[in-house]
């Protein structure tokens, strides 16, 4: 057949058109769809994306809610992303309409780079496995009978702390870290190496610092706005070879667990019948011998590794935030330090060795601060993003299906109506009320439903691991306040821009 200059030219039209075509509704696709919940101005292509060229977006969002009010619509590019700058909007979707507000982003990276075809739980859909597994955990660790099961251990992790604090006091940051990362690490597979081993160490924070690299708005590649970045080669796209690396490492590290669990659940089969109930089994050994008992394979070994990998990943930098900020009030606030001392040595003694997670209970004073650091500086401020798996309307607003929706914890834990001086640190209006809302609005509060705590999130995605964070941050706090006295060396970072580790940063 011959090609003549007029199929040229007709072929070089078609082309255009549809470029143009694409170029069009991708760039209509961007902008603000009717009946869509305030919010600024979306640009044509990206949305509102320029916005997120910021690590702290939750402060942006807080400040919008003044101008656009309590639920607030954006574009990012042809996605949706709805915030909720309010308890009652929390409420009223996240929980009570919990079977449709409670799926996870399907990330491009995440599933075509990093995890694959393997399940990691926070990513995971809301479906009958989500179910499952949080089931088994809850019932193997995280629920009452695990926690007092796993409590020497945060007691023996405690202690380790605070004998490397005595030891390398001006090392403080790092003790923490480390800490942060062999709590979870052993109640979750057995694995003592964090205590000792700084490689491992270093690779787990290696590997959270690229993940939350390639996850943040703003800082990730925008390849869900550009699709035609995934046709990038890797070697002209840094990211795919970070992803590449990542999923490798993490990957590793993951099996590394289910290595040891494994292990741990060899030594304990070859212990003596005494020997064995007095060895801490880890979450991931408990669950390798309930299906040995059994004889049915609820997990298999890849989702077995990635499950107790999903578990450390959500728990390591959120307790290491929680409890950085309690050291850094401790330091800046004397006064927060003594009032602890006094209650600590009324209620444990000077003389009866340091307070123990029994203990806990007893110290209202400082479970009133750890709701405060709670409140004040929350580990993820913009929560997680949950999707919303059906058209829904609310309060006169269309939501579709696929909009992402975040739960601003940073602006509903400082909401001006209910918070007297929302900014300043004050646990006392903690021991005001469970709260810690002024007192003439906690009765409003309790009808409303209101929960004392927004940082774990909400609905049916809400953190299972808040007892288990709660029990091994007081446990550390509680030792640190009965055997030391925290000081700063010189001025101490608290500002929400540069000081606080969380939230993005
Ligand atoms: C102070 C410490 C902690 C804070 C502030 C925190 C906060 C959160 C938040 C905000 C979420 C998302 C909830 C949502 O989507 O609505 C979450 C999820 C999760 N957290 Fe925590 N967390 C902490 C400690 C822990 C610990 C110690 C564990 C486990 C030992 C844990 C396990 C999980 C898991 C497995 C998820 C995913 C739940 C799901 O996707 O269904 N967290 N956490």
């Amino acid at each position: 057949m011959e090609v003549t200059s007029e199929h040229t030219s007709w072929v070089c039209l078609s082309i255009l058109l549809a470029s143009l075509f694409t170029l069009v509704r991708f760039s209509l696709k961007s902008l603000r769809p009717r009946n869509y919940p305030p919010g600024p101005p979306a640009l044509p292509f990206i949305g509102n994306v320029h916005h997120f060229a910021t690590s702290k977006t939750f402060l942006k969002f807080a400040e919008w809610r003044a101008k656009y009010g309590k639920i607030i619509g954006l574009k990012t590019g042809p996605g949706h992303l709805v915030v909720l700058n309010s308890a009652r909007m929390a409420r009223d979707l996240l929980d009570k309409r919990g079977s449709i507000y409670s799926g996870r982003p399907k990330d491009y990276i995440v599933r075509n780079h990093i995890v694959f075809e393997a399940q990691h739980i926070i990513f995971l859909p809301y479906d009958s496995y989500l179910k499952q597994w949080r089931t088994a955990v809850v019932r193997h660790l995280l629920g009452p009978v695990g926690i007092e099961q796993v409590s020497p251990i945060l007691e023996a992790t405690a202690a380790h702390l605070m004998y490397r604090l005595a030891v390398d006091p001006g090392q403080f940051a790092d003790n923490f870290r480390n800490w942060a990362l062999a709590t979870p690490l052993i109640a979750i597979c057995g694995h003592r190496g964090a205590q000792k081993e700084p490689e491992l160490i270093d690779q787990f924070y290696s590997n959270q610092e690229n993940w939350l690299n390639l996850l943040t708005p703003g800082v990730a590649p925008p390849v869900e706005m550009f699709p035609v970045l995934k046709w990038v080669p890797a070697f002209l796209a840094k990211w795919k070879r970070t992803a590449r690396d990542l999923r490798r490492n993490q990957r590793g590290f993951y099996e590394m667990m289910l290595d040891s669990a494994k292990e741990g659940r060899r030594q304990r089969k070859v212990a003596s019948q005494s020997q064995a109930s007095f060895r801490y089994e880890s979450l991931m050994a408990r669950m390798l011998r309930t299906q040995e008992e059994s004889g049915k394979t609820e997990f298999d070994d890849c989702q077995l590794a990635y499950l107790g990998g999903g578990h450390l990943d959500a728990a390591v930098d959120t307790t290491y935030s929680t409890a950085l900020t309690f050291v850094k009030i401790l330091a800046a606030r004397p006064e927060i330090m003594e009032k602890a001392q006094t209650e600590i040595e009324s209620v444990c003694g000077l003389d009866n060795g340091p307070p123990k997670p029994q203990d806990i209970p007893k110290l209202p004073y400082l479970r009133a601060c750890y709701s405060e650091i709670l409140r004040w500086r929350p580990p993820t401020p913009n929560n997680l993003p949950h999707v919303l798996e059906a058209d829904d309307t609310v309060g006169g607003y269309r939501l579709i299906k696929g909009t992402v929706v975040l739960q601003n914890t940073w602006a509903i834990e400082r909401d001006p109506e209910l918070y007297d001086d929302p900014d300043a640190f004050d646990p006392e209006r903690y021991l005001e009320n469970a709260y810690g809302v002024k007192p003439g609005v906690e009765a409003q509060c309790r009808a409303e439903g209101r929960k004392p705590n927004y940082a774990f999130g909400g609905g049916r995605r809400q953190c299972p691991g808040d007892v288990f964070a709660v029990t091994s941050v007081l446990v550390v706090a509680a030792k640190l306040v009965w055997g030391f006295e925290v000081e700063s060396r010189g001025p101490l970072d608290l500002s929400v821009e540069s000081g606080f580790h969380g939230g993005g940063s």
